[in-house]
């Protein structure tokens, strides 16, 4: 069986992210870079006060001096004269520094009467001032392409001086749930049935990666009626379909796909959960089959379906990021397969992260996995682990899912 960062290598190997378009900046949140992003002026665009007080000559305004006060920079109306030996000019945080002036006094170290300044300490050459482009440049790429662009991104496309952004296309992610027990959530269940948990978790984590989720029809335990769901499916970028991916006598999917066109990449992966994992392509759109289980659909679609939707929407750093945790618990030596582990998360004492596994680890327990804060990652046949020893986790509280 295929490694997970095998079966990572091989989803991501032929993805090609979407095309190009412009956005309104009030509309860029959430989305990627769909170019580099150039700065359109300087930043600041001049020298300017970063303080209330007087543009100086500091070599002319020691403690005690007395200047006549020539002029004044409001923010936004620059003092057009020149600031010499024997003068200063009034200034505001964010006005222009007035040409022949090297430094700002504060208003808190001056007394003015008369139209006259007196300094009660020394100015300092250069004190106060922000320099013409200390911030970025004129032509200066101030966001690369791939880069998520969240408010901070916003704000700076802003200040570089855009109205419009050259964003990825948000990929759709074409959802089928497969089963002839699967209801929709508050429908009446039949006996035997279940609530369709898994599509609408799944198009919440499509969101969270910048996608656009479409759920199609659940599919009865038909391969007729799951192939014609699945039909329509070259109007999508990426098909997730969800339970049937196993060896039971119903598990249909892979012989109903193939009827409309899927090539098999791989199935079955060394993990859990999430065993039965298929990877395919239906003519130019990718496939992954998600086990029906919700646990393991949710963790294939965390390990897997989150950085392909990334690639698709054009980050540049797909990758779900792995970070280290003290356990705080022991666990048993593991088997051939990757487990991923549904764990609390807490901070000891000097402010550590420490994991704790729970106790159960069912595949189908979805209150469980949306109480854990993380999953301990225990590589194919690692031994036995102590409470204190360090571990790799998936934080699962940072990932907006
Ligand atoms: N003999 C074997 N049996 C199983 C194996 C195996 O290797 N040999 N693998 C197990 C593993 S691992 C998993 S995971 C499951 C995956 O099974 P399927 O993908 O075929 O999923 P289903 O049988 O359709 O459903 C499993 C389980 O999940 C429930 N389910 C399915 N879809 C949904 C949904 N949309 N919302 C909520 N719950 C759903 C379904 O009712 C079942 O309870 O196979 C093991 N078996
Ligand atoms: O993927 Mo399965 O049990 O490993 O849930």
């Amino acid at each position: 069986m295929l490694s997970v960062s095998e079966a990572q290598e091989r989803i991501l190997a032929e993805l090609i992210p979407m095309g190009p378009e412009l956005v309104p900046l009030a509309e860029a949140w959430g989305r990627v870079a769909g170019a580099g992003i150039a700065a359109r002026l300087d930043n600041p665009p001049a020298d300017i006060s970063a303080m209330d007080g007087y543009a100086v000559q500091a070599a002319h305004c020691r403690a005690g001096t007395t200047l006549p006060v020539i002029g004044e920079s409001p923010a936004g109306h620059p003092f057009p004269g020149v600031v010499t030996p024997d003068g200063c000019v009034r200034i505001y945080t964010g006005s222009v520094m007035p040409n022949g002036a090297d430094s700002v006094l504060i208003q808190e170290n001056a007394t003015e009467s008369d139209g006259r300044m007196t300094a009660s300490a020394d100015a300092q050459a250069g004190r106060h001032i922000r320099r013409r482009g200390q911030d970025f440049a004129l032509g200066q790429i101030v966001v690369a392409p791939g880069r998520l662009l969240l408010a901070r991104e916003v704000g700076l496309i802003a200040a570089a001086n855009h109205a419009w952004v050259p964003v990825h296309r948000k990929p759709t992610v074409a959802i089928l749930a497969t089963g002839d027990e699967i209801a929709l959530p508050g429908e009446t269940i039949a006996p035997g049935g279940i609530a369709n948990s898994n599509a609408p978790m799944l198009a919440a984590l499509v969101r969270a990666c910048g996608g656009t989720p479409v759920m199609l029809p659940i599919a009865r335990d038909d391969e007729a009626e799951i192939a014609r769901l699945a039909q329509g499916v070259e109007s999508a970028d990426l098909l997730l379909t969800v339970g049937g991916a196993s060896v039971g006598r119903y598990d249909l999917v892979q012989r109903a796909l193939e009827r409309i066109g899927l090539s098999v990449d791989f199935w079955k992966i060394a993990m859990r959960p999430g065993k039965p994992l298929m990877h395919g392509r239906i003519g130019r759109v990718p496939v992954l089959g998600l086990p029906g289980n919700p646990v393991a659909a949710m963790i294939c679609a965390i390990v897997f379906a989150m950085p392909a939707i990334r690639v698709l929407a054009g980050r540049s750093d797909p990758m779900v990021a792995y970070d280290l945790a003290t356990l705080g618990g022991d666990l048993p030596a593991n088997d051939h397969r990757a487990d991923h582990l549904r764990a609390r998360l807490d901070r000891a004492a000097d402010g550590s992260l420490l994991a704790t596994a729970f106790p159960r680890q069912d595949s189908a327990m979805l209150r469980t996995l949306a109480d854990s804060q993380a999953l301990i990652l225990r590589a194919p046949h690692a031994p036995a682990a102590r409470t204190g020893e360090p571990c790799r986790i998936i934080r699962l509280d940072t990932l907006s899912i």
